[in-house]
């Protein structure tokens, strides 16, 4: 099968099973597909089985290994079940891509007590119940590699104040568990997208869409990042080239998150008398 113009080992994940859950579409499904290329048997798991069918479709016609399961995260049963299955069909997990999420853009007085418990639900405690279920089930006995995706919240997240939240909580929880769970084989690292072009976005309100495009430019590379750029990160966080590495975040965000007043995005300039000087032959 082909590796997607991957520059990681054909047969990276021979012999490896694992979890994509949020897998039916956008940077889980290219995660998904990433694996599949490299060797792995893949899960993956969402609310909406013809989402999840057309993904086991798309990778089947790639030539790769892949199973779905609907499972909705927040229901730490089916959750539970969920492992059962991979148990039952794979006999083990090996790494764990903690992808599924979402939330809505509010300003924050106006979020309800439900909207605000639904986007906790599913980005913090939904992946909670992921995690620590496949830790009883597969990873307490053999270890294992988790790679949570979180979101870029380090300015805080306006607009989006209770993902923002969330995810934070998620980047700790990240860091608790490598250190709780190192002794048994697993780490536990996480990646921290910046705007990625996906089809997630699309699930957004068209009216805040041109505002989502603008941010997007927002970074050193001025411009959104792709999917495959993120699939990238996790690949090699799940893999062992990131044997040392345990309980950190990578940021994938073109620099989004670093950004400075002096060296604002799109190459403006604050001083241009200063830089033209210096860019003299
Ligand atoms: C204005 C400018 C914005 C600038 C922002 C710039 C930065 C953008 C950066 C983007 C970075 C992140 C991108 C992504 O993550 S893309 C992937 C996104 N995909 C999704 O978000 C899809 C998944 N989302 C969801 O499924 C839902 O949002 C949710 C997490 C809430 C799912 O829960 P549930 O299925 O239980 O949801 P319900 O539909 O039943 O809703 C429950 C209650 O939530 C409230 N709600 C839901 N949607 C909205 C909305 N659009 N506006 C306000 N409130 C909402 C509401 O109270 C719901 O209850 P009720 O229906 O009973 O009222
Ligand atoms: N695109 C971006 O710019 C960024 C995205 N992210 C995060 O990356 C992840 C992937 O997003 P992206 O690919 O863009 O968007 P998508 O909306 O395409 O992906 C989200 C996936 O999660 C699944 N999902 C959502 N809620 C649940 C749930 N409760 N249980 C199980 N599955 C669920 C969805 O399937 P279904 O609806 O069928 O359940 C869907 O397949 C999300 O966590 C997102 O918030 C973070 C930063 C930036």
């Amino acid at each position: 099968m082909s590796a997607l113009n991957s520059i990681f080992s054909p047969a990276l994940f021979k012999d490896k099973n694992v979890l994509v859950t949020g897998g039916g579409s956008g940077l889980g499904l290219r995660a998904a597909r990433e694996f599949a290329a490299l060797g792995a048997t893949v899960f993956i798991c969402g609310r909406t089985q013809e989402k999840l069918d057309r993904a086991v479709k798309a990778i089947h016609g790639e030539g790769g290994r892949v199973e779905s399961v609907v499972c909705d995260i927040r229901d730490r049963d089916a959750v539970v079940e969920l492992m059962q299955t991979v148990s039952d069909q794979a006999g083990k997990l090996d790494i764990l891509i903690n992808n599924a999420g979402g939330q809505f853009p509010a300003p924050a007085e106006t979020i309800s007590a439900k909207g605000w418990q639904a986007v906790i639900d599913t980005n913090l405690t939904g992946t909670f119940n992921v995690m620590q279920a496949a830790f009883n089930k597969h990873f307490r006995k053999k270890g294992g590699a988790v790679v949570n995706v979180i979101a870029d919240m380090w300015q805080g997240f306006p607009m989006m104040a209770h993902t923002g939240a969330a995810r934070a909580a998620v980047d700790n929880l990240t860091k608790t568990l490598a250190n709780e769970w190192g002794r048994h084989g697993v780490r536990v690292n996480a990646v921290a997208p910046g705007i990625i072009r996906t089809s997630g976005l699309e699930t957004y309100d068209p009216a805040v869409r041109p505002m989502i495009e603008e941010a997007g430019k927002q970074n050193q590379a001025a411009r959104m990042g792709t999917e495959a750029e993120v699939a990238a990160a996790l690949v090699f966080l799940a893999s062992p080239a990131a044997a040392y590495i345990t309980g950190a975040t990578l940021r994938i965000d073109g620099g989004q998150s670093i950004f400075h007043p002096l060296y604002p995005p799109n190459g403006e300039r604050v001083w241009p008398a200063f830089d033209d000087e210096n860019e003299k032959p």
